[in-house]
């Protein structure tokens, strides 16, 4: 498919500020993602604006730039989310448009009634405040408290019985949110206070969704110059003192229970690598990481993919990865086959994956992790803990408290 490129000065959409775009956009209907890469300080905005959501094999090489996205439970054969790049906004830090490719030209009448909506929105007051947008129990919800800690005990006694060796457990947090709140500001609040992470914000309107999240976990990276990048992530430690204090990474020390339960991740990547007989990649770590308030052990795999002749690796390890031991556990099909029967709920995008594909010649699929699903007036969040034999019900509890405290502690309050 064509795409231009904008002379930003000389665009209909000079002058206009990510949110107000976002907002007109959603008003208005159109799919779209908004992102920031880890370490990046750009913004990207993607609207689709002719077909709505379509659906696409992830054969990433191939597409054209969109953003693709997929459930948890998710068949190598079947197809995933593709919102079509229509058009791509890049905004700096400061929110000022830095580069416009777009599919269709700026004549046409959607574009030019997103763009009067946008300035519409621009026109309003701006006073409209994000506090007490989300209302933050005082109590803890005891019942969902002893039935996740009862599906850990069930892991642990499964595990003991070598049903399998890990199981990564999730549940949701659900809490009411109210027509002020405003999911791009929000987005730009966690894209601000969490500069490690993959930010995103996306609105599936045919779903009557809005999905944000800020994941710390790359599952395939493959850019232009044709570097491949994934990782095994697990672990997770507090990164605050009681006091509130950062703790530094220095003084973290990981007991045996997370170093195996990260090696195990590490393994299973060069286990999929051997699946493909690929012997040519760099392995760096276990290092101890921050993400967002806490810290996860993390080992990062790059490959040369032009040096190996292999521009297709990221679609293959996409479908080798998916679901890693990250999210679902060791071995593959016993854990996922448990966690299915024990949690009691549809992860729907959680432990999924998400991003850009093809954007500027890069692809960048994150798992979908420190995620909020916003839908008719309820704020879902989503958390898992890896499982194994020395798993404590009660910490792992706590674990997934303060992995939904990621987003909630900053989109919670005041701006
Ligand atoms: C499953 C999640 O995190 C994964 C990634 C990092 C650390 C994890 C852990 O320590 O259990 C999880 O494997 C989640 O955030 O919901």
């Amino acid at each position: 498919m064509l795409s231009v490129q904008t002379d930003t000065r000389l665009s209909i959409f000079e002058g206009l500020q990510v949110e107000e775009l976002w907002t007109a956009s959603r008003q208005l209907g159109f799919p779209s993602a908004l992102w920031r890469l880890p370490h990046k300080n750009e913004i990207q905005l993607l609207i689709s604006i002719q077909e709505g959501i379509r659906k696409c094999q992830p054969e990433l090489e191939k597409l054209s730039p969109g953003f693709v996205m997929s459930n948890f439970h998710w068949d190598t054969n079947e197809e995933v989310l593709f919102l079509e790049g229509d058009i791509i906004l890049t905004f700096s830090e400061e929110s000022n448009i830095q580069d416009i490719q777009h599919n269709v030209g700026e004549e046409h009448p959607d574009v030019a009634l997103l763009v009067s909506l946008a300035n519409e929105i621009a026109k309003q007051d701006h006073e409209v405040a994000n506090s007490d947008a989300i209302a933050i129990p005082d109590l803890p919800d005891l019942d969902s408290r002893a039935r996740f800690q009862r599906t850990v005990e069930l892991a642990v006694s499964a595990i003991r019985q070598n049903q399998f060796k890990k199981v990564v457990l999730s549940r949701t947090k659900d809490l009411p949110y109210c027509e002020k709140f405003q999911p791009a500001k929000a987005f730009c609040k966690l894209a601000k206070v969490y500069p490690h992470a993959f930010v995103s914000l996306v609105n599936l309107p045919d779903r009557n969704e809005m999905w944000l999240g800020a994941s710390p976990e790359a599952l395939v990276r493959q850019d232009s110059s044709g570097t491949f990048r994934t990782m095994s992530l697990a672990g997770t430690q507090n990164a605050r003192s009681e006091a509130g204090e950062l703790i530094p990474k220095f003084d973290i020390r990981w007991g045996e229970k997370e170093i195996e339960e990260q090696a195990l991740v590490s393994r299973y990547i060069v286990e999929c690598f051997k699946k493909i007989r690929l012997r040519e990649y760099t392995e760096t770590g276990p290092k101890t990481v921050l993400a967002g308030n806490l810290y996860h052990l993390r080992t990062d795999f790059e490959v040369d993919t032009v040096a190996l002749n292999f521009p297709e690796l990221a679609s293959v390890m996409l479908k080798l990865l998916h679901p890693t031991s990250a999210v679902c556990g060791v071995p593959k099909l016993p854990s996922l086959q448990f966690l299915t029967e024990i949690e009691g709920y549809d992860r729907s995008f959680y432990s999924g994956f998400l991003g850009p594909a093809q954007v500027g010649g890069d692809t960048n699929l994150f798992v979908n992790l420190r995620t909020v699903r916003f839908k008719e007036g309820k704020a879902t969040f989503f958390a898992g803990a890896g499982i194994t034999e020395e798993s404590i019900p009660e910490r792992e509890w706590e674990e997934t408290e303060m992995k939904c405290d990621t987003l909630l502690k900053v989109i919670a309050q005041e701006f």
